[in-house]
């Protein structure tokens, strides 16, 4: 996860998405992805950033706890209600949107039907970590959210042939030969010491 979310933190910085003030929202949801999205922020605030946060339901796990206790203490503003949309608009150059990943299946149940519904109206450039939320992992969703961004972890997901944005950045440089083989998985190369592969 720590290594996810830098991906996601750096992939953003690299695609020099945010111009004036750097000021970001980032959305949490309630699993793993929204555990990148705490990484991503701590990493942003580090790189320059200005990352405020909106983290609606919390798992009682010491995990999640402890990233969310990181990104306080170092001055993280945590906000205790989703603004309206153009609040957003207004307030934030770019939003992050770490609510759902591969796990996300059903009709999108409350608050996050709502926070999807509002993310849809704001026109600042929005950044998906993984997969665009409420999205079927294979099949996509047309009537769902369309990032600019999308940072795939791991490897891209069936779905991503229907990203139609314009920066897609592959992360999580931490698949073991071993496993690549075992799942024969296709990884391009990664530059370097590069934690982020630039695919569109
Ligand atoms: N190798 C790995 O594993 C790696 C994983 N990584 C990251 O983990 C992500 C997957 O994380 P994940 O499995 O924790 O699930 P995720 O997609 O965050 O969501 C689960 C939560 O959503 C909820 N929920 C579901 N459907 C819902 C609905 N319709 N409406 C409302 N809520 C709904 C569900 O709630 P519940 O069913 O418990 O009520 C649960 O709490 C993956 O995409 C990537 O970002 C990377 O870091 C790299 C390596
Ligand atoms: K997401």
């Amino acid at each position: 996860m720590e290594l996810a979310g830098l991906s996601c933190a750096t992939a953003i910085a690299k695609s020099s998405f945010t111009s004036g003030l750097p000021t970001v929202l980032v959305i949490c949801g309630p699993g793993n992805n929204g555990g990148d999205g705490l990484v991503c922020a701590r990493h942003l605030k580090l790189f320059g950033y200005e990352p405020a946060i909106f983290y609606p339901k919390r798992p009682n796990k010491t995990l999640f706890e402890n990233l969310t206790t990181q990104c306080q203490k170092m001055d993280i503003p945590f906000l205790s209600e989703f603004p309206q949309a153009e609040v957003i608009d207004g307030a934030y150059n770019l939003a992050i949107d770490a609510i759902f990943g591969f796990s996300f299946k059903g009709a999108v149940r409350e608050p996050f039907g709502s926070i999807l519904n509002t993310l849809k109206r704001i026109t600042i450039p929005i950044a998906s970590v993984d997969i665009p939320s409420g999205w079927d992992v294979e099949k996509g969703n047309p009537e769902g959210l369309q990032p600019d961004m999308l940072i795939s972890l791991t490897a891209p997901k069936q779905s991503a042939v229907h990203f139609s944005g314009r920066y897609h950045y592959l992360g999580g440089r931490f698949v073991p030969l071993a496993l690549q083989k075992k799942y024969n998985l296709s990884l391009p190369d990664y530059p370097g010491t590069e934690c982020v592969h630039r695919l569109l």
